[in-house]
């Protein structure tokens, strides 16, 4: 019965709410990170670009969870080409993305579930 299906991670993660959230925690943390906020400068600088990255990180995370939204942003590999991101400054931005599930007690297995779907996405963001 539909009802009785596994809830998505979408729903576990209390929907679209709760995702923004913690996407507004974690772009603090961002801010606040000195081994990647430099990165953001630009960003940060801009409140339409600001705004931009925090309805695309809400998107993504909505959708990439089964939610109704749909992901509008370029392809990781285009949005993060000719950076040169390194694997310290990944594992640093998942440290913020952790901080912020942690600092709404988001549990474990959600937390698992979504660096999931994020994790394999560093073979098109490090070193590109
Ligand atoms: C799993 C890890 C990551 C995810 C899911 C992610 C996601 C995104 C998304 C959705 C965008 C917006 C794309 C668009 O504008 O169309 C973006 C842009 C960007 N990302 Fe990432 N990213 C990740 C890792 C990183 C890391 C490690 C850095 C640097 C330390 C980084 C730096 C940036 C910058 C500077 C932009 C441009 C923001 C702007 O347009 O103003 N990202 N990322």
């Amino acid at each position: 019965k539909d009802d009785e299906a596994t809830p998505t991670l979408y729903d576990r993660l209390g929907g679209v709410a709760a995702i923004s959230a913690v996407v507004d925690q974690f772009l603090t943390n961002v801010v606040g990170d000195n081994v990647i906020n430099a990165r953001f400068a630009a960003t940060v600088a801009s409140p339409s670009r600001t705004q931009l990255l925090r309805n695309n990180l809400i998107d993504q995370i909505c959708a990439g969870a089964g939610g109704p939204c749909q992901y509008k942003g370029k392809t990781m590999l285009e949005s993060h080409k000719g950076m040169n991101i390194t694997q310290a400054e990944f594992n640093a931005l998942v440290g913020d993305l952790v901080a912020a599930l942690d600092k709404f007690k988001v549990p474990q297995k959600e937390k698992d579930d979504l660096l999931a779907i994020l994790g394999p996405m560093q073979t098109d963001i490090v070193g590109k």
